[in-house]
């Protein structure tokens, strides 16, 4: 008796989730019709098992078929994606494609929205005070004082390897980390080794996971799995505020991000003005720019030195720039950067040629809407190809050269504003929130190290060969010399 009343009842829910499938499929099947035409692939894997060890090159190379606008099946989504300059610009300025997927690996790992994946109006107030502190944030003395700490280390180590060369990646990833760690904490992390794990670790997981494009139920198993990491991050990001709390005087004596944002929520509270700032969501926020921020910045800072190392010709003028505008004894300042057109023209075509970002982060369209006359229904995914924007014959001369007059007037001497195309920090309200900050930050950085030293390589060609993994960056460990001018 019993077993037949179980039967009944499994059998008529088993009727019921298969319809309820079934509906799903048929309005699936509906929205989908109305979608830009584009290749299908495997049931429930889709386009996935073609998308190669470079996507962005098989979505660019899928677009001579498809156009410049297609729907792509990638595991249970489908994506539109924008393959050039006209769709990407159309769309992304659109405020009607400024949403994110609902599920993100970086919330399923930060357990709360962050910047990047948030969807809701708590966005729009994260969005305007961190813009203002990564435009501002270099004006403060403490923290301008921690960049040229950390560059001071960067330039002994340089110093010290005299002249015999060394692993690029490996060896300067820990001073960009460290200038990173002290801007958000205020000293770096070598003093601290729980820290230094657990968010190391998660820059690994989260980047050994993103690039296959895995469905949320993986991103899930992988945060139960890893949860000790987490929840130890969070422990000693909770002690880092409360001691800032505890320690922090008034604006003048800002020292680090957490100070920022604690002052924000404090004048908030002053005013009775309603908030969403929180302790827990500045951890989140955290967690993505140390993840995330700091690998790109990596990577960029990384196909920068490669690209002195390589192109010694431009190392030179770049040199000679540096030398006649503020010299070989000054850190340079931001402003510096219009007086030295050749050097942020070389910057540029950096950011284009190793487009670090080859895809924005995925984004959603929160009303029907339409890209050059394709009608794109709400709730659809959009990702933008940047790296094919930034190849596109159309746009650059011979694409995939090296060269920086590309960004220069005829005459050389001054900087194209705004060239058509250029976008590796993508567009509209949604582009990237550090881009002034990385910008200033790379500048310094890259000037200071050619103000004390000459650079090459002694790795061949294969040094610019490149791989995918959140960023795009060097497949190999790349040598590189760094010769103090002092000696020479
Ligand atoms: C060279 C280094 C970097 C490049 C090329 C870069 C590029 C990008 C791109 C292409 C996007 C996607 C925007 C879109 O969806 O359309 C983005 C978003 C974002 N970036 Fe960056 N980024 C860099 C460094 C950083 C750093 C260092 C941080 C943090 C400190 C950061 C924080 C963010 C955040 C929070 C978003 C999401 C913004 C939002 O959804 O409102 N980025 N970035």
């Amino acid at each position: 008796m019993l077993w037949s009343i179980s039967t009944y009842i499994t059998s008529n829910l088993s009727s019921i989730v298969l319809i309820l499938l079934f509906l799903r499929y048929l309005v699936s099947l509906n929205k989908d019709k109305r979608l830009p035409k584009g290749p299908s692939g495997f049931p429930l894997l889709g386009y996935l098992p073609f998308l190669g060890k470079n996507p962005h090159h098989t979505l660019w190379k899928l677009g001579e078929q498809y156009g410049s606008i297609y729907t792509l099946p990638l595991g249970e989504q489908k994506i539109v994606i924008l393959n050039d300059w006209d769709s990407v610009r159309n769309a992304l300025r659109k405020d009607s494609f400024l949403g994110r997927p609902d599920v993100s690996m970086f919330s399923l790992v930060t357990g709360v929205k962050s910047l990047i994946d948030d969807n809701h109006s708590s966005w729009r107030e994260d969005r305007r005070f961190f813009e203002t502190i990564f435009k501002t944030c270099f004006d403060s003395p403490n923290i301008f004082k921690n960049l040229v700490n950390e560059l001071k280390s960067l330039l002994i180590y340089l110093k010290r390897s005299n002249g015999t060369p060394i692993e690029s990646r490996k060896n300067t990833t820990k001073y960009v980390n460290n200038f990173f760690y002290s801007f958000i904490f205020g000293r770096h992390y070598i003093s601290s080794k729980s820290l230094f794990d657990s968010a190391l670790f998660l820059r690994i997981s989260i980047l050994s996971l993103y690039p296959s494009w895995i469905a949320k139920t993986f991103y899930k198993l992988f945060v139960m799995f890893n949860h000790h990491h987490f929840t130890l991050f969070a422990k000693f990001f909770k002690n880092e505020a409360k001691n800032h709390f505890k320690s922090m005087r008034n604006e003048s004596s800002i020292r680090d991000l957490i100070d920022y944002y604690i002052l924000e929520m404090q004048a908030k509270k002053t005013n009775y003005t309603s908030t969403t700032m929180s302790i827990d969501k500045l951890r989140a926020n955290c967690q993505v720019f140390l993840s995330f921020g700091c690998e790109a910045f990596i990577s960029s800072f990384e196909w920068s030195l490669i690209s002195m190392a390589y192109f010694t010709e431009y190392q030179q003028v770049m040199f000679k720039e540096i030398e006649k505008t503020i010299g070989l004894q000054r850190i340079p300042d931001f402003k510096d950067e219009i007086r030295m057109p050749f050097t942020t023209a070389f910057l540029n075509e950096v950011f284009r040629w190793k487009t670090v970002l080859p895809f924005n982060f995925t984004r959603r369209s929160t009303d029907d809407a339409t890209i050059l006359g394709h009608f794109i229904p709400k709730d659809t995914l959009v990702v933008a190809n940047i790296w094919a924007v930034h190849h596109d014959s159309a746009i650059w001369e011979h694409p995939f050269r090296f060269n920086p007059y590309r960004f220069l007037t005829d005459d050389g001497k001054t900087m194209i504003g705004d060239h058509e195309g250029f976008m590796p920090f993508s567009l509209g309200k949604r582009s990237c929130v550090a881009e002034t900050f990385v910008k200033k930050w790379l500048f310094i950085y890259i000037v200071v190290i050619l103000q004390n030293f000459s650079i090459s390589s002694p790795s061949g060609e294969e040094a610019f060969d490149e791989v995918y993994h959140l960023t795009v960056r060097p497949k190999k460990d790349v040598q590189l010399t760094f010769q103090w001018r002092n000696e020479s």
